[in-house]
């Protein structure tokens, strides 16, 4: 069942005549992108009967207009075919004779059959989000299906990754009475936006909310911890950093410096939970590409069992070993108070929830659904899921279309990072034939002299936003860090518009911009001493590692850029970061 707009027909009829001139210009060659389909080929990605031949007469300019006018997955897929994509992957499901058309996959992108009064109150109901109501049939598939094993659901920004956890959540709640669904990210105020967007999924169906808690995965180990052995003490960063210097002026780790050895504390020795000298020699050092001779390792395993003592002593643990206690207690038989886990954002999880969570699913084979996208990972090195336990090895799908960003947005963002990533477990995650489902503006990526040029640019974008109707509480303006927020309250200030949260312009770092989303964006201080981040690079304590830091300050960028809808702004001092060139093509 589709919404066909009814093709309108122009006549001319000429009413006088005019003498014409002798030189006309050589018009402009015309593309014609459809010409050459066939009336199957149409027919198959559900284009209408009456759109054929304006199909195949569309010229490549006007395409907008025509996308515009076709139902949804007519215009996914020849969007995708004009971008080089192939039809064959679009094919409509085919109804079968007699079959409910209102039961069609794609047909549920537009009507909804509502079966009680309830829901249609609360259909009716502002605000209910178009995403509560209308799924898209590869993301209703995702979150429908029985999966035998760990599954993840992948995509670029914007590709509808969250929508798809929400609704797996719900899909289980609703169907097993007895479901406790733990839904989960690793931030808190992104923990409290999965929480508003559950309520307004399950506004007519209390019994449904009711069985699913929302909390940071943290949250929820730390809850685990407490009810089965009392309230963990954790151990803050302060207290690693002085047990390490304590340590080598001890005279211990001779020959490594202190970043160095946080660092492998951080992504070996607490990440792997390692506990013994014999340990240490055999754990896998992803992510760590310098090698260490056996005396290096020694001596650094020296700092590390003076560390281990000294949260001995404090009565302290770190996150790692609170997630493996609480592991090791779920392989004893242990019975957590949900029986499933719906994760966002699960590019960030560490290697301590990755393993916690590998363990939840031998429990139960279908207990962990993971949302992410790889190319968004902004806090830790890679590493491998499956040497943990958690195998989504042909349970990973991606989503194509994106409901978030302009075309020209993310087409531009795209170029930040290669069209194919693979990850730790050899799972490519594909960006190619993404499709956006709206045009917009051309995004401005500018180099400046200097600050004061800086503030005159974002006046000038603050403007002309808001003379298109943006409202400022729509347009966010993004730096790298903390130290660069000044400036940006300076220049927002300068542009006459208001830098407080609440209604006025978002004033957001990188990090904090994870699961925001505006209509128009500037991405400001984009210099080449700002991004990457020097800072975080002179801290990588192991040369090799830098490649992965850099990787990470690039995702950073990539993340910032994708939270804009319509208008982007990207703007450094001249010579600005190296990733503006990269952005540029
Ligand atoms: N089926 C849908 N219909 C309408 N809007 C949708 C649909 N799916 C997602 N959206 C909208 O698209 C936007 C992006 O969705 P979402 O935040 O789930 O994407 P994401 O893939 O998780 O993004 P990110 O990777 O940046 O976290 C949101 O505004 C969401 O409401």
């Amino acid at each position: 069942m589709q919404i066909v707009e009814v093709v309108e027909r122009v006549e001319e009829r000429l009413v006088y005549t005019e003498k014409v001139v002798d030189h006309q210009p050589e018009p402009l060659p015309v593309t014609r992108p459809f010409t050459s389909l066939s009336d199957d080929q149409l027919l198959d990605v559900g284009v209408p009967r009456d759109w054929l031949e304006p199909v195949r007469q569309a010229e490549e300019a006007s395409v907008d207009g025509l996308f515009a006018s076709l139902p949804g997955e007519a215009a996914e897929a020849l969007l995708d075919f004009l971008t080089g994509g192939r039809l064959e992957d679009h094919i409509a499901l085919k109804a079968l004779p007699g079959a409910d058309p209102f039961a069609h996959p794609d047909a549920q992108r537009r009507f909804r059959v509502v079966d009680n009064l309830e829901e249609l109150q609360a259909a009716l109901d502002q605000p209910f989000e178009k995403w509560a109501v209308f799924l898209h049939p590869a993301q209703r598939a995702l979150a429908e299906r029985e999966w035998s094993g760990p599954a993840r659901v992948t995509g670029s920004a914007g590709t509808g990754k969250t929508i798809v956890a929400l609704h797996r959540a719900a899909h289980i709640a609703r169907e097993d009475v007895g479901a406790q669904v733990l839904l989960t990210t690793f931030s808190k105020p992104l923990a409290a936006a999965l929480a508003r967007k559950r309520d307004i999924l399950t506004e007519a169906e209390p019994q449904v909310r009711d069985r699913i808690t929302v909390r940071t995965l943290d949250q929820a180990v730390f809850d685990l911890h407490t009810a089965q052995f009392g309230q963990p003490n954790v151990a803050n960063r302060a207290l690693i950093r002085s047990a390490i210097a304590d340590a080598k002026k001890a005279g211990l780790g001779d020959g490594m410096t202190a970043d160095f050895l946080t660092e492998e504390w951080d992504e070996v020795i607490d990440a792997w939970n390692v506990e013994t000298g014999e340990g240490y020699a055999v754990v896998p050092r992803i992510g760590r590409r310098t090698r260490l001779g056996v005396q290096q390792r020694d001596a650094a395993w020296a700092v590390f069992q003076f560390v281990r003592e000294r949260l001995k002593q404090r009565g302290a643990m770190t996150w790692a070993q609170i997630y493996a206690r609480m592991g090791a207690w779920l392989a004893a038989g242990g019975n957590p108070d949900f029986t499933h886990v719906v994760v966002d954002e699960a590019q960030d999880l560490s290697v301590a929830q990755v393993r916690f969570l590998g363990q939840i699913s031998r429990v139960r084979a279908d207990a962990a659904f993971l949302a992410g996208d790889i190319g968004q990972r902004i806090f830790h090195l890679p590493f491998s899921w499956t040497k943990l336990g958690l195998d989504i090895r042909g349970r990973s799908h991606a989503l194509k279309v994106n409901y978030r960003t302009s075309h020209q947005i993310r087409s531009l963002a795209d170029r930040l990072l290669p069209p194919a990533i693979v990850d730790m477990d050899g799972v490519e995650e594909g960006r190619r034939g993404t499709v956006s489902v709206f045009d917009g503006p051309v995004p401005e990526i500018a180099l400046v002299a200097d600050d004061e040029e800086e503030q005159e640019l974002l006046s000038k974008f603050l403007a002309s936003c808001q003379a298109d109707g943006i409202d400022q509480a729509d347009i966010g303006v993004l730096v790298r860090g903390d130290q660069q927020l000044g400036r940006a309250r300076d220049a927002v200030r300068q542009a006459g518009c208001d830098p407080r949260a609440g209604d006025g312009v978002r004033i957001v770092t990188m990090h904090d911009a994870k699961g925001l989303e505006f209509r128009a964006v500037a991405v400001i201080a984009c210099d080449e001493d700002v991004v990457p981040d020097p800072a975080r690079l002179a801290a990588v304590g192991d040369v090799a590692d830098l490649e992965a830091a850099y990787e990470t300050e690039r995702h950073l960028l990539y993340v910032a850029c994708t939270r804009a809808r319509d208008r982007l702004l990207v703007v450094g001092i001249d010579p600005g970061s190296e990733f503006l060139d990269d952005l540029r093509g």
